[in-house]
């Protein structure tokens, strides 16, 4: 039925790098122009996780303008997703906080493996960072204001049964079945003709992904703004210090 899958692999935590922005996009658009491909699973290879969001390496300690071109491709690739003519099913079979969480929403349907262990969420509060206003119109257009406003704010990472309760996911389901039910949930969606949805997504996500396109540049700059303040650097510095300080 013309389905293709995409499973991130950057081991050990698939970690949104610069390469792995680049890579996802150059996918997306081959599948894009290839009139075969109807809809798209993204799931992961790496076991227990979906992706640990934004490579926080790559925001830290680096030069301007690879702030800029990192920036720039995390832009483009939620542009990409949130705006694709392809079905997209997230297949979530591990954990999924802030980029890894987006990257989910930007998808048409999410499936999520029952596992207590695979919370998900905007939790860049906790890092001492702030969700973007994009990344907060994803959430606020999947769960609705108040949910995203408190979740946005005390940087909650909702475990299975609480993320399909507030609607961040549309069905959980045992770890072992997460990929057949993204394959059956597609046929259905791919039921629908394409012209018609194609329409009503674009009808649905335009306004919002309008927003950033009308200023990317200054989101941007922005983001240099925001990341290059010796504040931010110390807390992202803190953080990865305390995530590789977990195993010693
Ligand atoms: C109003 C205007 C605002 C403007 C704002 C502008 C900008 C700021 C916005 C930026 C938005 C940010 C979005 C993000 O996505 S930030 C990333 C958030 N991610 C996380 O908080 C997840 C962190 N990771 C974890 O919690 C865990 O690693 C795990 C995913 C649960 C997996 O746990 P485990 O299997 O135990 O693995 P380890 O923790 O041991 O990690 C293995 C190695 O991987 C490194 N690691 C982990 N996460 C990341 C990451 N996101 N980026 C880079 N590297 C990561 C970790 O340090 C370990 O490295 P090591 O082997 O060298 O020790």
């Amino acid at each position: 039925m013309g389905v293709a899958v995409i499973k991130l692999k950057n081991p050990p935590v698939n970690s949104l790098s610069l390469e792995v922005l680049t890579e996802f996009v150059i996918s997306l658009e081959k599948l894009e122009n290839d009139k075969t491909f109807r809809g798209v699973i993204v799931t992961s290879d790496c076991p227990g996780i979906f992706s640990a969001g934004l490579d926080l390496t790559e925001m830290c300690g680096k030069s301007q303008a690879h702030y800029a071109e990192y920036w720039r491709a995390v832009q483009e690739l939620w542009l990409r997703l949130y705006l694709s003519n392809l079905v997209l099913i997230a297949a979530i079979n591990g954990v999924s906080p802030a980029g890894g969480c987006l990257m989910s929403l930007t998808c048409d349907y999410r499936v999520l493996a029952d596992n207590p262990k695979y919370n998900m969420g905007l939790n860049e509060t906790l890092l001492g960072i702030v969700a973007p206003s994009w990344f907060k119109d994803t959430l606020v257009n999947t769960v609705g204001h108040r949910t995203a406003e408190r979740a946005l704010q005390l940087g909650l990472l909702f475990p299975p049964a609480e993320a399909l309760r507030v609607g961040m996911v549309d069905q959980v389901v045992p770890e072992d079945q997460v990929h057949s039910t993204a394959l059956s949930v597609m046929a259905q969606w791919l039921a629908v003709p394409d012209h018609a949805r194609q329409l009503t997504k674009n009808l649905m996500r335009k306004p919002t992904a309008d927003r950033l396109v009308k200023q990317r540049d200054a989101d941007i700059q922005y983001f240099l703004r925001f990341i290059s303040r010796d504040s931010i650097q110390k807390s992202l510095r803190v953080y990865l210090d305390k995530l590789r300080q977990k195993k010693g």
